[in-house]
């Protein structure tokens, strides 16, 4: 097994072990004195995984309740949200117990903004079950829902007391949702480390199942520097943004049904750095598509730009955008949104 520190406000473990969810029950006994378990799945991941979760939950002495929620973005949503304090109320959850989210991003968003708000804070667990949520979303706190006026613009940070990662669980995925884990993963490579990059680039789709512990630890450990650096969002943390303004805007536009959040990001990240980084182009659009990812969007950007507007990054009327000039290294550039929609529609 390996383990990575994250040494945030309340610092805890992301473990990396083929078998983990097996193992789950032991691991989330260690670090809590709860009894009671809320577990909070989709309904895919409920069918694959859940059982092997509460076998080992319940060995480990947890009474467990189970909510169960539609696969997929739409259910990030208030509605949702909802239904979760629901569950957590009907099942008696005190502050002493512990939420467990069980499934990909969207799991892990809803119900980790459910733990950081329910009776102002109850412990979580994070056991992502999709490559982008081992990677990125499981890690670091970020915890949301979307709204109609854009996407993650309700949330809070709440850091999780354990995150479970198992690769094995990973191979249940289709192909097109391990291949949206991979924008994400190529994202971390773009902005920080230009060996994970080459070492993506060197492998596709079929073959990326034999470097997958070592490519999730090297993301994670990425994750882990800059949300150490600045927990809270305000300055570098904004590098892990990258093709995410235009990404957003692209699920936005499709009122989160039309394409996932990793395409988004794969789209987002080809588009910025055809119109500020051309050099880097063919590269970044060479690996995406030996992941099957989007390389650019059909959507006129006048389109999307309204969406760049709700923008988290944004201050006042300027936009911060993150940009590559070399593989490996990150900027974060300030810009007046007038003058950041002229340059997106160049
Ligand atoms: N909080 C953060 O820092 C952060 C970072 C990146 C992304 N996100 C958010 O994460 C979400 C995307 O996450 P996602 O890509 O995991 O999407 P997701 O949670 O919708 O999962 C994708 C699909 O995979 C299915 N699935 C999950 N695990 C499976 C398994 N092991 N086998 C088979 N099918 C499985 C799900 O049921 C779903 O249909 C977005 O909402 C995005 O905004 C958040
Ligand atoms: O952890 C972060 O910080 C990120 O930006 C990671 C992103 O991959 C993720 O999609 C995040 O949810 C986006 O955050 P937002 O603040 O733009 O909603
Ligand atoms: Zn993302």
């Amino acid at each position: 097994m390996k383990k990575i520190r994250i040494n945030t406000s309340a610092p805890y473990d992301v473990l990396i072990e083929r078998g983990g969810l097996g193992k789950c029950g032991e691991y989330i006994a260690e670090i809590t004195a709860a009894r009671k378990a809320a577990v909070i799945t989709d309904d895919i991941v409920e069918k694959l995984h859940l059982e092997t979760a509460l076998e080992s939950m319940k060995k480990a002495g947890f009474e467990c309740s189970v909510y169960t929620f539609p696969n997929g973005e739409k259910s990030k949503c208030l509605d949702n949200l909802g239904r979760i304090y629901d569950f957590l109320c009907s099942s008696g959850i005190t502050r002493k117990d512990i939420i467990v989210a069980l499934g990909g991003g969207v799991v892990g968003d809803i119900t980790g903004f459910a733990a950081a708000s329910y009776l102002r804070g109850v412990d979580f667990v994070q056991i992502p079950t999709t490559l982008l949520a081992q990677v990125d979303s499981s890690v670091g706190g970020k915890t949301a829902i979307d709204i109609p006026g854009g996407k993650n613009l309700v949330g809070a940070f709440k850091q999780p007391a354990l995150v479970i990662c198992d690769s094995d669980v990973l191979k249940t995925l289709s192909d097109d949702i391990l291949s949206e884990g991979m924008g994400e993963c190529i994202k971390y490579g773009m902005i920080r480390d230009e060996k994970l990059f080459e070492l993506i680039e060197s492998h596709d789709l079929a073959s990326i199942d034999s470097i997958m512990d070592e490519m999730v630890y090297k993301c994670v450990d990425i994750k882990r520097q800059v949300v150490e650096n600045d927990e809270f969002d305000r300055g570098e943390r904004m590098i892990l943004n990258f093709g995410h303004t235009l990404g957003h805007a692209i699920e936005g536009w499709h009122h989160y049904t039309g394409i996932s959040h990793g395409a988004g990001v794969a789209a987002g990240m080809c588009m910025i750095i055809d119109r500020l980084a051309p050099q880097l182009s063919e590269r970044l659009k060479k690996c995406c598509e030996a992941y099957k990812l989007p390389t650019g969007s059909d959507i006129p950007m006048s389109e999307l730009l309204p969406f760049c507007s709700k923008d988290k990054k944004n201050e006042f009327s300027s936009i911060n955008y993150i940009i590559c000039k070399e593989i490996g290294r990150s900027e974060i550039v300030k810009l007046p949104f007038t003058e950041f929609c002229r340059l997106m529609e160049k």
